[in-house]
């Protein structure tokens, strides 16, 4: 068994899991407040994702391709009501964005900074009670995002998994300094075929970048270039934290990618490294210092932070506090 599990690549320090304290200080204050889930409203159809192209090309088979078998089957929801909550989410989302460009367009230097808008209140509530981070994984098909996303909402590994079919969502709210927050992951199709018609959707208003390759195999590894070359080619802020997982760690008899090449890439890419398996049970903690490392710096970002909710005559007012001060070990 590989002893590093994880490493901090920022500034230049490249530190090994046992000097790097993150783990044992994340997880006493990580509550899940509740049992993760697929959301049920949140599925992709296969027919509003699916292309004509090739089965041939690919190697894994789509879901169990009936159409609207409910289940845990992927792939097998009403696209229209997938779509209508995705617009929900981005709305609020460019609602934040909208008020930032506002209040830094208004006065950088101002403590605090307050804008009044109209929204409907009920949308608004959802999105301000509990803050949503965004966070997409993307990768190869087959290097286990599934099972990783599995792993952090549902403390579990899926017995059976089949090919993601444009995007599956789930979340999992989790206490950060005493704040709850819903931590949504987006796990991504890794087939051409079965991803290019969402691709927008994945990086609009995304928060942090989760790259998976599969220590296994090599060529999820060099292919994760292509990844984070079709992620700048979105736009996707260099501010947006960004971490690599290499999955898979269980298989040591197979290992292809060594650690310190992985580690070279990452330092390379300013992104943490961890090196884990969603399959082993004795993983799961370093699976979940994943997503809560992420969601620990996001809640340190200043820009996504919104306080005071007042009603004045229907109106809902923001304020947006400028500094933050933040406990988080990361
Ligand atoms: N041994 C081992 N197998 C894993 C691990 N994680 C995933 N797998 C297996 O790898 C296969 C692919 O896992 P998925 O999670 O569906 O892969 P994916 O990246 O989501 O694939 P796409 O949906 O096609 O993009 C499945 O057979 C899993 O059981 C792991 O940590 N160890």
């Amino acid at each position: 068994e590989r002893e590093h599990r994880w490493y901090c690549c920022i500034s230049g320090l490249l530190l090994p899991s046992s000097s790097f304290p993150l783990p044992s200080l994340i997880h006493p204050s990580v509550h899940p407040l509740s049992s993760s889930h697929t959301h049920p409203d949140l599925r992709i159809t296969s027919s509003g994702i699916m292309t004509n192209d090739s089965p041939e090309e690919e190697t894994r088979a789509p879901g169990s391709g009936g159409g609207g078998g409910g289940g845990g089957g992927r792939g097998t929801a009403q696209r229209n009501r997938a779509d209508d909550n995705v617009t929900i989410l981005t709305s609020s989302m460019d609602f934040h964005r909208a008020s930032r460009s506002r209040a830094s367009s208004s006065n950088d230097a101002a403590p605090s900074i307050t804008s009044s808008v109209d929204l409907s209140t009920s949308s608004l509530e959802l999105s301000i009670q509990t803050r949503i981070f965004k966070i997409i994984v993307i990768g190869d098909s087959n290097v286990g995002k599934t099972c990783l996303t599995f792993r952090f909402t549902g403390g579990s590994f899926p017995d059976k998994t089949e090919a993601t079919i444009g995007v599956d969502f789930r979340e999992k709210a989790v206490e950060i300094e005493g704040e709850t927050i819903k931590v949504q992951v987006w796990d991504t199709a890794g087939q051409e075929r079965f991803r290019k018609s969402m691709v927008e959707h994945y990086y609009r208003n995304v928060h942090a970048v989760v790259f998976v390759y599969d220590v296994t195999k090599m060529a999820s590894f060099r292919n994760l270039q292509t990844w984070i070359e079709e992620c700048n080619g979105h736009r996707v802020s260099a501010s947006v934290p960004r971490v690599l997982v290499g999955n898979k760690c269980d298989l040591v008899d197979q290992i292809q990618v060594p650690s310190n090449m992985a580690l070279k890439f990452a330092d390379a890419h300013n992104m943490l490294l961890f090196e884990t398996s969603a399959k082993d049970p004795r993983e799961s903690q370093n699976v979940d210092s994943i997503f809560m490392s992420l969601a620990c710096r996001l809640k340190a970002q200043k820009s996504l932070l919104y306080r005071d909710v007042e009603r004045e005559d229907g109106r809902v007012r923001l304020t947006q506090e400028t500094e933050t001060k933040s406990n988080c070990p990361c």
